[in-house]
């Protein structure tokens, strides 16, 4: 059994997988990375994988918390048919390409975008002949509310609904977070389209996915731990 963990600038999560299926188990704030030692020396391990996009200090602390040595993983240049068009792969987080493998084995020779919808949205863009082709970086939803909270003198108030024409401040900033998510996404899905002339499979990911959800086309599909499911397509080595 394998140890697949997901460092996050939020959150670090965790799952198991045993070459057929995965199991997972949660995800702690890093702040309670140590907690999770106890567990997971309780477990008949065979290898610890993991890809981490925070601080050095979660890093450590995994480390410290992992029974056997980490195998930290990097975005590559190609692996599994997928060929990384980032110009430089050392300089790109492993969540992200290891969310555009993920997506690759679930959803193999497909169009896809890939929304990760976490501490920032990340939208990728992979086209069936497995050509990643690169993606987007912005803030996630909690860090747009929070940016014009912390620079603005009437903006530290919780977001409301987002509605089609808001009518009050709070609606507004939901409604503005959502539509420059959802905008962000679908111009994505757009020019991918152009790009290959065929309509691709829109993925949803990361905590904030089902937040979007309701606000893109019924077609978006919400595909949890695609990021892990990129780490047991390396442990498998497939
Ligand atoms: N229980 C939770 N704890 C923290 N964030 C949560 C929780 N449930 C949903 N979220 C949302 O998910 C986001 C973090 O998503 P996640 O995919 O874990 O991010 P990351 O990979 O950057 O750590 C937060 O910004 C928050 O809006
Ligand atoms: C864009 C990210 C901050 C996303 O992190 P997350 O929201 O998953 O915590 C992370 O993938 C990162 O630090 N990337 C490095 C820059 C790049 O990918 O080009
Ligand atoms: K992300």
């Amino acid at each position: 059994m394998k140890l697949l963990i997901d460092a996050g600038n939020t959150r670090v999560k965790w799952a198991l997988w045993d070459g057929h299926q995965l199991q997972p188990q949660g995800a702690v704030a890093h702040a309670d990375i140590a907690t999770l030692a106890a567990p997971w020396a309780a477990l008949p391990l065979s290898a610890v994988l993991a890809a981490s996009v925070a601080h050095e200090a979660v890093r450590q602390a995994i480390e410290a918390a992992s029974p056997l040595p980490v195998q930290w993983q990097r975005a590559q240049a190609a692996a599994f048919g997928v060929r990384n068009h980032y110009r430089n792969v050392a300089e790109q987080g492993a969540d992200r390409w290891l969310a555009v493998l993920g997506a690759r084995q679930r959803y193999p020779a497909q169009d896809v975008v890939i929304a990760s919808a976490g501490t920032a949205l990340t939208v990728e863009a992979l086209t069936a002949e497995g050509d990643y082709l690169g993606g987007l970086i912005l803030p996630g939803y909690r860090l747009m509310l929070a940016s014009l909270a912390q620079n603005t003198a009437n903006l530290d108030r919780a977001a409301g609904h987002a509605c089609a024409f808001p009518q009050g401040t709070e609606d507004a900033l939901a409604s503005g977070a959502i539509d420059a998510l959802c905008g962000a996404i679908q111009r994505l899905q757009q020019r991918l389209a152009a790009h290959t002339g065929r309509a691709p499979r829109l993925l949803l990911t990361g905590g904030d996915a089902a937040l979007l959800q309701p606000h893109l086309p019924p077609d978006a599909r919400m595909v949890d731990n695609l990021v892990i499911y990129g780490l047991a397509s390396v442990a498998d080595g497939s």
